[in-house]
């Protein structure tokens, strides 16, 4: 099973995701972006400003790369995959850095792009703080943690709830963290245990 913790930057996902290596340390625990040359790429393109259609590609390539070196094996094995940003991201973040672009529909085409390949998350948790609390925890040190952008990012989020609200749970993110984590934990302990692992 493939749950991913999704929301916007400072919402609290790293902070959930580190305690539930205590609560379930049987799950394989990965993230987007990757700890590998291509999560490295991605990180270099932030830190410059690069070209939003540019990013949105390297992301991608970090995206199949993880598919095939950690997500796809772990499942074909059975494993408990808990992902710290995933599909969603792309598809929230890209379509807002690429809103006022040539491309008249970004998220239709990020996530165009995406569904020849990609595997969906089984369970999407997403932590909702709203974009000022975001802003002032990440401490803006980046191009997307700024509240007007992450205002876009937020509305792009709640547009994928809409679409599939049966794969979303919402967390609320502005409890204290070890609120926030106990729930997340409560829901983690309930899909396990629905899924028979
Ligand atoms: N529930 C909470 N209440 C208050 N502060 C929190 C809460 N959860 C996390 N924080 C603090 O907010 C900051 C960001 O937390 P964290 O790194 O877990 O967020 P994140 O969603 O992973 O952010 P990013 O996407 O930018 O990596 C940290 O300083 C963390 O201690
Ligand atoms: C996976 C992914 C991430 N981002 C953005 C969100 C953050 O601002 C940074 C780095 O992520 P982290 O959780 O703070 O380590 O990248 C994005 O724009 N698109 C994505 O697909």
């Amino acid at each position: 099973m493939l749950i991913t913790l999704e929301g916007l930057d400072g919402s609290g996902k790293t902070t959930v995701w580190e305690a539930l290596h205590d609560s379930h340390p049987e799950a394989t625990y990965t993230r987007e972006p990757t700890e590998s040359w291509y999560g490295d790429a991605v990180n270099r393109a932030i830190d410059d400003d690069a070209d939003p259609l540019a990013t949105l590609f390297l992301f991608t390539a970090d995206h199949a790369d993880h598919l095939s070196r950690t997500i796809r094996p772990a499942l074909e094995n059975d494993e408990l995959v808990i992902s710290d940003r995933y599909s969603d991201s792309r598809y929230a973040y890209q379509a807002a850095a690429l809103s006022g672009s040539d491309l008249t529909r970004p998220m239709e085409y990020i996530r165009g792009i995406h569904s020849a390949f990609t595997r969906e998350p089984d369970k999407t948790i997403y932590i909702d703080v709203d974009p000022e609390t975001a802003a002032a925890r990440s401490g803006s040190t980046n191009q997307f943690e700024d509240a007007a952008f992450l205002a876009q990012v937020e509305s792009n989020y709640e547009r994928l709830i809409d679409a599939e609200p049966e794969r979303f749970v919402r967390v609320d993110g502005t409890q204290s963290p070890e609120a926030v984590i106990d729930s997340v934990e409560d829901i983690v302990d309930r899909l396990t245990s629905e899924h028979g692992e």
